[in-house]
């Protein structure tokens, strides 16, 4: 299948590889350009030839899929660069999906009378690291994936595509609210950015997983139990944090600092951001601990961990953090009632 696939960081190179080893044609797009030849290292090894697009739309034009593979503070502008040249017989996957991006999406085509299956998936299929222009190392390859399509109605098509195109790795979830509550990313690296927050300021070289120690990993587990409390009020199920840690990175379940002492143990120990303009802020405090923060209002479960988070962490860095989300004020988000927010989750925009 032709697959066009949006970003040619870690998971949009890593992703690449991927699926041109499962046989598919992926043409990549990235701001800076992206390696005609890619060099592949960690759970994949070898040199992928890559077809290179030279925008947003050139790349999505007859692409049969397209996977947008980038942090969600850069998802509005490339959504609403593609959304225009998107048409029938495409389908789009969120990889991974944060803040409504489907609902965004899925807003702008029906604004062209356009309905195409969304799939969000609750994480990334490879995890790695970018380790220079041409050369990604993939750290990862999950052994599960949780997704939900907008429509609902589209969750077979969009399961069928999925594993056509990845294997057979993926579980359909209740819909988008829980795949919104399943992208683990947002409590991880705040905490795990928290804690080690010198370390990124001083550009210092460390590793992520020594660095999840046992109290780190506490904070994780708390964070973890606010977002579960908001899944159940919502009667929607979702992987605990160390069930996502262990179908990621093949580790048995135990407290968080353990398994982060097995992944380190077993060579799976990701370099840590050395600087603060880094993801695991700029995209997971706006895009996401805020929107989760918001549902866990909306449901009657606040989350005071999760709002202490994104207030020390504007503090620290000297702004409003969640003030950045770009695409909750484009679905009209904070005037939606929770009994909207589902059926929208449900439906797509079209039919809500
Ligand atoms: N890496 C991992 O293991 C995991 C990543 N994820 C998620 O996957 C997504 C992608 O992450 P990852 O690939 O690792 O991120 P990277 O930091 O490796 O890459 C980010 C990319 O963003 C691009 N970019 C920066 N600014 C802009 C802009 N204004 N417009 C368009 N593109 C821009 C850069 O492109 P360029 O280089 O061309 O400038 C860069 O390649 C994120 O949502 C992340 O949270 C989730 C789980 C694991
Ligand atoms: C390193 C890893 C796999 C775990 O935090 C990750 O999720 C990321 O880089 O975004």
């Amino acid at each position: 299948m032709r697959v066009a696939v949006l970003g040619g960081g870690a998971i949009g190179l890593g992703m690449a590889a991927f699926l041109a080893e499962n046989g598919h044609r992926p043409v990549v797009w990235s701001r800076s350009g992206a390696p005609a030849v890619l060099e592949v290292a960690g759970a994949l090894t070898g040199h992928v030839p890559l077809e290179v697009a030279p925008g947003p739309a050139a790349a999505v034009t007859q692409a049969e899929a397209v996977v947008l593979a980038l942090p969600a503070n850069h998802h509005r502008a490339v959504l609403d660069a593609v959304a225009p040249h998107l048409g029938a017989g495409q389908a789009v996957i969120l990889s991974g999906h944060l803040s409504f991006g489907a609902l965004y999406l899925a807003r702008l085509l029906a604004a062209r009378g356009v309905m195409l299956p969304i799939i969000a998936l609750g994480t990334t299929v490879v995890t790695g690291r970018r380790t220079g222009p041409g050369a990604v190392r993939i750290g990862s390859i999950r052994a599960q994936v949780d997704l939900a399509t907008l429509p609902v109605a589209q969750a077979e098509a969009g399961l069928a595509l999925c594993r056509a195109l990845c294997g057979d790795r993926f579980r359909l979830r209740d819909g988008l609210l829980a795949i919104a509550l399943s992208n683990v990313n947002p409590q991880n690296h705040m905490g795990i950015a928290l804690c080690n927050l010198t370390r990124m300021e001083r550009s210092e070289d460390w590793r992520q997983n020594d660095n999840i120690t046992d109290a780190v990993g506490r904070l994780l587990e708390a964070l973890d139990a606010e977002r579960l409390a908001i899944a159940g009020a919502l009667g929607l199920g979702v992987r605990t944090l160390r069930q996502h840690f262990a179908l990621s990175f093949h580790v048995p379940e135990a407290p968080l600092g353990e398994m982060a002492r097995a992944m380190a143990a077993r060579g799976d120990n990701p370099q840590a951001p050395a600087t603060l303009d880094t993801r695991y802020v700029l995209e997971d405090v706006p895009f996401g601990l805020m929107p989760t923060a918001r549902l866990g209002r909306l449901v009657g479960r606040p989350a005071p961990l999760h709002e202490a988070g994104i207030a020390l962490l504007s503090a620290l860095y000297g702004r409003d953090l969640a003030a950045a989300n770009d695409l909750l004020p484009g679905i009209g988000f904070d005037d939606l009632s929770l009994p909207r927010l589902q059926a929208l989750c449900r439906d797509g925009w079209c039919a809500a």
